[in-house]
């Protein structure tokens, strides 16, 4: 069998003395479209804090494809082929759209430093840039300070510096949040077409949207795994119910 592009083995993350995260174990295989399932309060963000590094788990493993995770930084982290968005926007505000994805891009460059070659004028970085932005359908904006553009253009730009990574994994934390309609069309027709061969790990509460998109689902309930399995298996699970009514 392949290896998993994600192992999760007995995770755990406590916060003063209540877990957040319990002894979380969860495989994810590459290519796979995989949905966090679960209500307020449930981990999945944690769960992603705890995956890309912007939190120390109290136990356990996390693998990408067979290596460790736990313990590097986040950046080498981006490094093995990780990338994420976030609910709250981190982007360079001051800086315009294309700088934005420029420095997304620089990120992974060896030559990063090199003296002789201003980073701005760098024309080949700037054009890789510019077709990010077109996947997004942000070229027009390219040359406008993001704190010019409206929050719609700001989360697909997030989008666009994830994309720029070239992960082999993507986390996407509710990737429609605020959007207006047609921008959900978009961002939804974006997911669509992502490369088959990226994993991606979902957190997102529009239930038509994420059925649509994932595979696999698993249902987290007070930083546990609930249930794991397809959308038919999570569907006719009575758990699911149970966790979503609280009986
Ligand atoms: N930095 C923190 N310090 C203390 N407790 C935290 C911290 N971050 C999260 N928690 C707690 O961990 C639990 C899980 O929260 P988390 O944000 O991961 O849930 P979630 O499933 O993402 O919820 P939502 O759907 O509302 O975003 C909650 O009880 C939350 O209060």
């Amino acid at each position: 069998m392949a290896e998993p592009a994600l192992r999760i083995d007995g995770l755990t993350k406590q916060f003063g003395g209540l877990p957040a995260i319990a002894d979380v174990s969860l495989d994810i295989m590459p290519g796979e479209r995989h949905l966090l399932l679960g209500p307020n309060g449930a981990g999945k963000t944690t769960l992603f804090n705890l995956i890309c590094g912007d939190l120390t788990p109290t136990g356990g493993s996390i693998r990408l494809f067979g290596s460790e995770l736990v313990g590097l930084p986040p950046r080498k982290r981006t490094g093995f082929g990780l990338a994420r968005t976030y609910q709250i926007l981190t982007l360079f505000p001051h800086e315009t759209l294309c700088r934005n994805v420029m420095l997304a891009l620089n990120g992974l460059r060896r030559d990063k430093w090199r003296a002789w070659s201003p980073f701005g004028a760098d024309a080949s970085l700037r054009a890789e840039a510019l077709a990010i932005l077109d996947r997004v359908k942000l070229a027009d904006l390219a040359d406008r300070p993001v704190s010019q553009t409206a929050y719609g253009d700001r989360r697909r730009l997030e989008i666009a510096m994830a994309l720029a990574l070239a992960p082999r994994v993507l986390l996407l934390d509710e990737p429609l949040a605020g959007l207006s309609r047609d921008e959900r069309v978009m961002v939804q027709d974006l997911l669509a077409n992502l490369p088959e061969e990226m994993t991606v790990v979902l957190i997102e509460h529009d239930m038509d949207v994420a059925l649509a998109f994932a595979e696999r689902i698993t249902l987290l309930h007070h930083g546990r795994v609930v249930t794991t399995g397809s959308r038919a298996d999570i569907a006719a699970d009575p758990r699911t119910r149970e966790v979503y009514l609280g009986a």
